[in-house]
């Protein structure tokens, strides 16, 4: 080391940094400036903390919305038919029975959804995706959100809505109905009622589920009983309220027993 280099050194952060180990610029003027090769912005490290930011702004936007049910279903049902009618029907229903509405904000039955809710006058909130081609979130949204990620925007769905009621869809709606009865199977979300509206859509799938994944014992017969299907929009909240008047019953009736059991331990 020359003795010129020996003389330079440089505190940064904690660290104290001395001849060739001293860079030639500071990290605020990398911060600063705009020049220079910008691979990293597609590096993994600062993927992270943009999945991390949209964690944070979904917990923060989210976080003190009331209860509510997220509705599930295909991005393609037309605006007049049906089911985009049903779908309506269940959105307002749903208020009505005090829940807010989450979608994944897009067109077809989330509109749907989203605009029953919406349209008298419950609280329409809608969690977008990004996706490769031209999107925007519907016109019937109070708070709406889009995601870069799939997997940070499933997170929002399961933490913020107390059931899902999921309507006929392709892919994206089997994605999203699997992924809730599995963490309801193990365990990871308790008492969450999943509602499956429309019994000949569904029909040929619970079949085979029955005929194939029962029979071949890849599932238990009570694994049957972690979703409920209905053509009634009626029973669709019906279930999703008495599921929650029992669980609440439930919770008292814990609580009382931990007070108890406190209090015979204190003797008093
Ligand atoms: C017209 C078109 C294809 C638009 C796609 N735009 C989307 N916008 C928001 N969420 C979506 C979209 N496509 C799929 N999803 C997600 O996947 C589900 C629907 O997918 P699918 O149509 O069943 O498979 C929705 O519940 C939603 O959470």
């Amino acid at each position: 080391m020359t003795s010129e280099e020996n003389r330079r050194s440089r505190r940064q952060g904690p660290a104290m940094l001395r001849g060739r180990a001293v860079p030639q610029t500071t990290t605020d003027q990398r911060l600063l400036d705009g020049r220079g090769p910008s691979d990293w912005v597609h590096a993994d490290p600062w993927r992270v903390l943009r999945i991390q930011a949209e964690f944070v702004e979904g917990f923060g936007l989210l976080a003190e919305i009331p209860k509510a049910v997220s509705v599930f279903g295909s991005a393609r049902t037309k605006p007049g038919s049906d089911e985009y009618e049903l779908a309506v029907d269940i959105g307002r229903r749903l208020h009505e029975a005090g829940y807010a509405v989450i979608t994944g904000g897009g067109p077809g039955i989330m509109e749907a959804a989203n605009k029953g809710c919406d349209d008298a006058g419950g609280l329409s909130v809608g969690l977008g995706i990004e996706l490769p081609f031209e999107q925007k979130l519907n016109d019937h949204i109070d708070i709406g959100l889009e995601f870069r990620y799939f997997f940070v925007r499933k997170t929002m769905f399961v933490k913020y809505s107390q059931a899902f009621v999921v309507l006929p869809g392709g892919f994206g709606t089997l994605d999203e109905l699997f992924e809730a009865i599995t963490l309801v199977q193990t365990g990871k979300i308790t008492r969450f009622p999943i509602v499956l509206v429309g019994t000949e859509f569904w029909g040929g799938l619970l079949d085979w589920v029955k005929q194939v994944m029962l029979s071949s014992a890849k599932i238990s017969e009570e694994d049957l009983d972690l979703f409920h299907v209905t053509d009634d929009p009626d029973e669709v909240v019906r279930v999703i309220v008495d599921a929650h008047v029992k669980q609440a019953r439930l919770q008292e009736e814990e609580q009382a027993a931990r007070e108890a059991a406190r209090a015979a331990g204190n003797g008093t």
